[in-house]
């Protein structure tokens, strides 16, 4: 066998390794906020995998530390204690500015209150992240192009985002968050802030996104949004109550039964 073919058989068995490995991997993630007050320990020792082309609704009340578990995979704000992998690196070390630089072309995300660049117009929303991770600024207007077109957006690229209903401006932040292909899309309550329209909206794009092999991370409180994902982790009091797969109809994928306080998601083994 020449060395072109080993090295080809090398090069595709680590593709493969890679493949099969969890886009995101925490291991015993905590997360406490310090402020005036006593210190709340909102993400206690958490383990959780999730793969690749996943679609996972993280579910629970008011304050049992959702939003903090996505800003930390995420990157907005940093563990106390724990590691984090994604796509197979080690995120526990990274800098400010490395963090900015991934999160640029390798996570999108969204916010219930969109983001968006109130000063810029609608095209130039989306382009910004183009643009800033390297893309030349043809291929940003494609990108754009193409993503509007698909969110039934086209004919609003000269908008302002106060010109747009929630509902336009949530998809332009989508937009907005998928213009670099990211591996993954973290959504905070994305449509916390629409109404039923928009809601369904925001679920119809997202599970066309996924279905498409976009893997998905969204907080939500709504169970019609939990139900479009095909995992739901209910989250209370910082840790993972209960972690059901729903694409396998329904059963518990923490090994434990319902309701119990687990903290821990052993996933394919
Ligand atoms: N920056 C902060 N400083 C101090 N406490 C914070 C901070 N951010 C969140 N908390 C507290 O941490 C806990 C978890 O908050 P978090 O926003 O993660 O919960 P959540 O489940 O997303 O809640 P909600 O559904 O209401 O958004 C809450 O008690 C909250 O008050």
């Amino acid at each position: 066998m020449s060395e072109d073919a080993d090295s080809a058989r090398a090069a595709e068995a680590a593709d493969g390794a890679r493949e099969s490995e969890p886009l995101v991997r925490a291991r015993g993630l905590t997360k406490t906020h310090r402020g005036e007050g006593a210190p709340v320990h909102a993400v206690r020792g958490v383990d959780l995998e999730v793969r690749r082309g996943e679609f996972v609704a993280v579910t629970g009340p008011s304050g049992a530390g959702k939003s903090t578990l996505l800003h930390l995979l995420g990157g907005l704000q940093r563990p106390d204690g724990g590691s984090l992998w994604i796509d197979g690196r080690c995120m526990d070390d990274l800098s400010e500015s490395r963090w900015a630089v991934t999160r640029r072309s390798g996570i999108g995300i969204v916010f219930q209150f969109f983001n968006l660049v109130t000063n810029l117009t609608v095209a130039d929303n989306i382009e910004l992240p183009a643009l800033l991770a390297g893309a030349s600024p043809r291929d940003a207007r494609a990108g754009r192009r193409e993503l509007l077109d698909e969110l039934g957006l086209t004919g609003k690229e000269r908008a302002m985002p106060a010109e747009l209903s929630g509902g336009e401006q949530q998809r332009v932040a989508l937009a907005r968050a998928l213009v670099n292909h990211p591996g993954i899309l973290l959504a905070d309550e994305p449509a916390g802030s629409l109404d039923s329209k928009g809601t369904r909206e925001v679920i119809r794009l997202l599970g066309r996104f996924h279905q498409r092999g976009q893997t998905i991370v969204m907080v939500t409180h709504d169970a019609r949004m939990a139900s479009a994902a095909d995992r739901v982790i209910s989250f209370f009091d910082g840790r993972i109550l209960d972690d059901a797969d729903l694409a396998a109809g329904g059963g518990n994928r923490s090994g434990k039964a319902p309701g119990g306080v687990t903290g821990v998601l052993e996933l394919g083994t």
